[in-house]
């Protein structure tokens, strides 16, 4: 069974007509993303997506999905969205796929967000992935040195070709290799005053709702208080 298009079917569901929609990245959200296009078409759901990524924007304009971007709404409804950890108390980390930042932007300005994992997603702790951080290419080497004295195990991420990657938005991500992350609000705390840094993969108090996808219970779904 193919758990992500489990949860990607199932999570579209929570899409109601005349709602603005964050649209996720990654290969869990396309799935949702197959859905909402099929439900447009076949069903005459009529929405607005705000997308995350250059990706979704492709994937969703071939679907004939509306789109606005997220300075031409007031706010989102919805925010359906992938994630690459959730630790036991629904906190995550976010950016495998390299676009964390416009996911966080359009994330703080969701009224709701859910989540859609396979069960190898829900960990008892955050650190095993490493943590993307998006960074101005200006001065980079220097924010590189001090993740490095700060025993932080950055690595520069890189495409095939070995340059330096570029987010949509032309930064680079340099992962953090950190293995467990002892304390994620500290963590989170101190990245967000590091200058050159634009973004970090710590979605902290965000999510709503998450959909685990799973190969013996089928799906699974946690609705979390704030
Ligand atoms: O944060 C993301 C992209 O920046 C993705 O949501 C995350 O990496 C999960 O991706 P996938 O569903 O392909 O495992």
């Amino acid at each position: 069974m193919n758990l992500k298009k489990l949860v990607g079917i199932e999570s579209a569901n929570y899409i109601k007509d005349g709602m603005i929609v964050g649209l996720g990245t990654g290969s869990t959200a396309y799935y949702m993303v197959e859905e909402l296009g099929r439900r447009v078409k076949e069903e005459g759901l009529s929405i607005t997506g705000v997308t995350t990524s250059k990706a979704t924007e492709v994937q969703a304009l071939a679907l004939d999905i509306p789109l606005k971007s997220i300075d031409e709404v007031d706010y989102v409804d919805l925010t359906i969205d992938g994630a690459d950890e959730i630790s036991e108390d629904y906190q995550g980390t976010k950016g495998g796929g390299a676009a964390l930042l416009f996911e966080k932007i359009v994330g703080t300005y969701s009224k709701e967000i859910i989540w859609i994992v396979d069960e190898s997603k829900m960990v008892k702790h955050l650190g095993a992935f490493p943590l993307p951080i998006e960074v101005i290419p200006y001065g980079s080497a220097q924010l590189f040195k001090l993740f490095n004295e700060n025993k932080l195990n950055p690595t520069l991420r890189l495409t095939d070709d070995g340059n330096p990657l570029l987010t949509d938005s032309k930064n680079y991500i340099i992962d953090l290799h950190l293995e467990k992350i002892e304390n994620p609000i500290e963590l989170a705390a101190w990245l967000d005053t590091q200058v050159g840094v634009v973004e970090h993969g710590l979605f902290l108090n965000m999510v709503n709702r998450v959909i685990i996808g799973t190969q013996h219970e089928g799906v699974k779904t946690v609705d979390i208080s704030r």
